[in-house]
């Protein structure tokens, strides 16, 4: 008969298993110590004698080592335990799930790593479908002690003798414990419906929808994994990228995938995203709107075809006593034909230079002709003019080499961006974007753009290389010694702006504007990608043009497949209602999840008088404090922030923040103090669905403060 109890008996047993794992590993780690020394022997002899049989030592040594440098990873990541799951199938056959496959010294599984085929039931079973699982057990640990088990009755009745059924809930456990700065994996309880999307294979686009805290972003993280796992060899060495909204985002993801031994993926926010640029600037929501649109293409390629603004207007050259000038409307023509061979500009100086001298030689045989002089050699004339000094100086100041930045800085003057627009723009958003251009710095729209221009401009010609640059890359390439090695750091040697990775993972799809998305596309020229988001959450104001964008950055022979993933595990169900209702009018039901957790705590709206704003404010945000154990966010809207971080600098807590509702994308608290709701829907055009985000940011409580006595209604 099955005993619903000896939790403490069922917790020793499987503290044993987990004690002989962690021994094992011990072992392990010796081992590869001694290997990887022994390795490093033979990699020197071997440089000189080259014999095979030694090579294959080495790449055996490379293939343990590599397995144990993971193992080291893992352990040394933070987690809750390297084991966390058991099956028992109907055949007496036990298996324990961890993070990574470990086997004994007979090379016998002591721990079957999650991702391998014969872990899937433990992620798939259901009582529906047992897949033969007659008990699943979810394992917690701290550190190497085992402290809870959580079990399943997969097929009651069919359980051996004895077999004791003990917990009341993994996930709910789970989900109920206090968040801290950064995400955690989910790898004990990942749910089914996501481990079909984890599991999907590489090819193609793997897109994944879902609402607000339905584990979109838990779901790609362990899909990378996965793939690393599963098809290491194609995605190890090209490298995975994972991009995100904001540096706030990608630093709250950053722990996951190494807390599964994957630390090689780089992870970049939209604003990384081109090597060397730094975004400091916010954008006004109109600019952004200008500058994220197709438009803007249309405009770059204008603006590099345009004459630098302190480009000289004339050129006077004299040639054997002869004054000979070329005026604006002449060099503007001159400019318009080398650029229409369609030439990067920063390619092209050599070029210009031809079609100057040309028509210089073509004005001094005309006068020539006309005088009855004798014609001047076209060659020579082109080679003594081009060898002069003051033509090369003249030259490269017509004919600037110029860099991304320098061209979005011209386009700060008003009176040169109005040339460049010509009719293609309402004068209102020339302003805009004038104004923008002129500041001191970029915002993260901006950087899409100067990625575009690097493209349009083309690589300046190279300078040659300083010799001690080439000494650092060779010493820097030879202290990965390994093909393991360079396998698993290829990032930090990654060329600038590398773009053949083999898989792209884009979070928060629904906010990248089209030209981010050609930005994106660009580093994904090769790749397979995974794709998650939620139009709901959307901000960005023109989804057809996004779309478009979004499938060209694919490529036109894409294959697609569709994930959607329907339960809420961030919001309790009273939080999740009060978001529903706020974007009742720009979603349809089945865009909104289900949120499953009833907490009993409905949330709290409060109505203030303005002048109190600011010490209800403050009172509310203490009160949360003391309410929850985990993290408590703020959220206004952008233009409140700087007043809210001012209010709250009395309150200073370390598990205090203090953010925007664009900042809060993806991010997720304890607690949410929402502050005059009203401002975020007016502050843009998709403002409903930035309260939505705001609004489902919580896990436990949600206070929001208003001056309107009718919101939400
Ligand atoms: N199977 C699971 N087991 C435990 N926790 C889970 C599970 N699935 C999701 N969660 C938790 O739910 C929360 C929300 O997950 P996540 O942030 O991935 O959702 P999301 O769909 O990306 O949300 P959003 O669209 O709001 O950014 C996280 O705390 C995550 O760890």
């Amino acid at each position: 008969m099955t005993q619903y109890s000896g939790r403490d008996a069922e917790i020793a047993l499987e503290q044993k298993h987990v004690d002989v794992v962690y021994a094992r590993v011990e072992q392990m780690r010796a081992e590869a110590a001694a290997m990887r020394d022994r390795g490093d022997e033979l990699a020197h002899g071997a440089r000189n004698e080259a014999v095979f049989e030694q090579a294959s030592m080495l790449f055996e040594r490379d293939v343990m080592v590599r397995h144990a440098n993971q193992i080291l990873r893992v352990l040394d990541a933070e987690h809750e335990g390297l084991v966390f799951g058991r099956l028992d199938s109907v055949d007496g056959e036990t298996m324990h799930v961890g993070r990574l496959g470990v086997r004994d010294e007979h090379f016998d599984n002591l721990v079957t790593d999650w991702r391998a085929p014969a872990a899937a039931p433990f992620y798939q079973a259901t009582a529906e479908q047992p897949m033969d699982v007659v008990r699943r057990r979810v394992i917690r640990s701290s550190g190497q002690s085992v402290v809870d088990i959580d079990d399943d009755l997969l097929m009651p009745g069919q359980e051996p003798p004895g077999m004791t059924v003990v917990g009341d809930g993994a996930l709910m456990a789970a989900l109920n414990r206090s968040r801290g700065d950064t995400m955690r994996d989910i790898v004990a309880t990942i749910q089914k419906e996501q481990d079909v999307a984890i599991r999907a294979p590489w090819r193609g686009v793997t897109e994944i929808t879902g609402g607000p805290g339905t584990g979109k972003t838990a779901v790609a993280l362990h899909r990378v994994a996965y793939l690393l796992y599963s098809e290491r060899k194609r995605m190890g060495g090209a490298g995975v990228l994972v991009i995100g909204p904001s540096t706030a985002f990608t630093s709250y993801i950053s722990r996951v995938l190494p807390s599964m031994g994957e630390d090689t993926v780089e992870l970049r926010s939209l604003a990384d995203v081109p090597d060397g640029i730094e975004a400091t600037l916010p954008d006004l929501a109109r600019a952004a709107a200008l500058k994220g649109s197709l438009r803007m293409r249309r405009l770059l390629k204008r603006a590099i075809r345009a004459a630098p603004i302190d480009a000289p207007k004339q050129l006077r050259i004299t040639y054997r006593g002869e004054v000979l000038t070329l005026d604006a409307r002449e060099l503007a023509a001159i400019r318009r034909a080398v650029h229409a061979t369609g030439r990067p500009p920063n390619r092209s100086r050599v070029d210009a230079a031809l079609a100057v001298l040309e028509a210089l030689w073509r004005k001094a045989d005309g006068y020539a002709v006309e005088g009855g002089t004798a014609r001047p050699d076209r060659d020579s004339m082109i080679t003594e003019l081009g060898d002069r000094i003051e033509f090369h100086r003249w030259l490269v100041t017509w004919w600037l080499v110029r860099t991304p930045e320098q061209v979005l800085r011209d386009m700060g003057d008003r009176a040169a961006l109005t040339e460049i627009v010509g009719r293609t723009m309402p004068k209102a958003d020339v302003d805009v974007l004038a104004d923008s251009w002129a500041r001191d710095g970029f915002s993260v729209a901006d950087v899409a753009l100067l990625d575009e221009l690097r493209i349009l401009l083309g690589e300046p010609p190279k300078r040659r290389r300083r010799r001690a640059d080439a000494v650092d890359a060779v010493i820097a390439n030879a202290e990965l010694r390994t093909w393991a090695e360079r396998q698993e750091r290829p990032a930090r040697h990654r060329p600038d702006n590398y773009d053949e990775y083999s898989h792209v993972v884009v979070d928060e799809a629904q906010d990248l504007s089209p030209m981010q998305w050609r930005m994106v596309g660009r580093r994904g020229r090769y790749a397979s990608w995974t794709v998650v988001g939620d139009p709901v959450q959307s901000s960005w104001p023109d989804p057809a043009e996004a779309e478009a964008a979004r499938q060209a950055a694919f490529g036109p022979n894409a294959t697609y497949r569709r994930f959607t993933l329907r339960t809420n595990y961030r919001n309790s169900s009273e939080i999740f209602a009060l978001a529903a209702k706020v974007v009742r009018n720009v979603a349809t039901p089945d865009q909104l999840p289900d949120a499953v957790r009833e907490s009993g705590i409905e949330p709290s709206v409060r109505v203030v008088a303005a002048e109190s704003l600011r010490s209800t404010v403050v009172a509310a945000t203490v009160e949360m404090l003391s309410e929850v154990d985990g993290t408590v966010g703020v959220i206004g809207a952008t233009a409140r922030t700087p007043e809210l971080i001012s209010w709250l600098a009395e309150a200073d807590h370390d598990r205090l923040r203090v953010v925007d509702g664009l900042t809060a994308k993806g991010l997720e608290y304890d607690g949410v103090v929402l502050v005059e709701p009203d401002e975020l829907v007016t502050e843009s055009s998709t403002g409903p669905r930035t309260l939505y985000v705001a609004l489902t940011r919580a896990t436990a409580r949600l206070t929001v403060l208003t001056t309107n006595p009718a919101w939400p209604d």
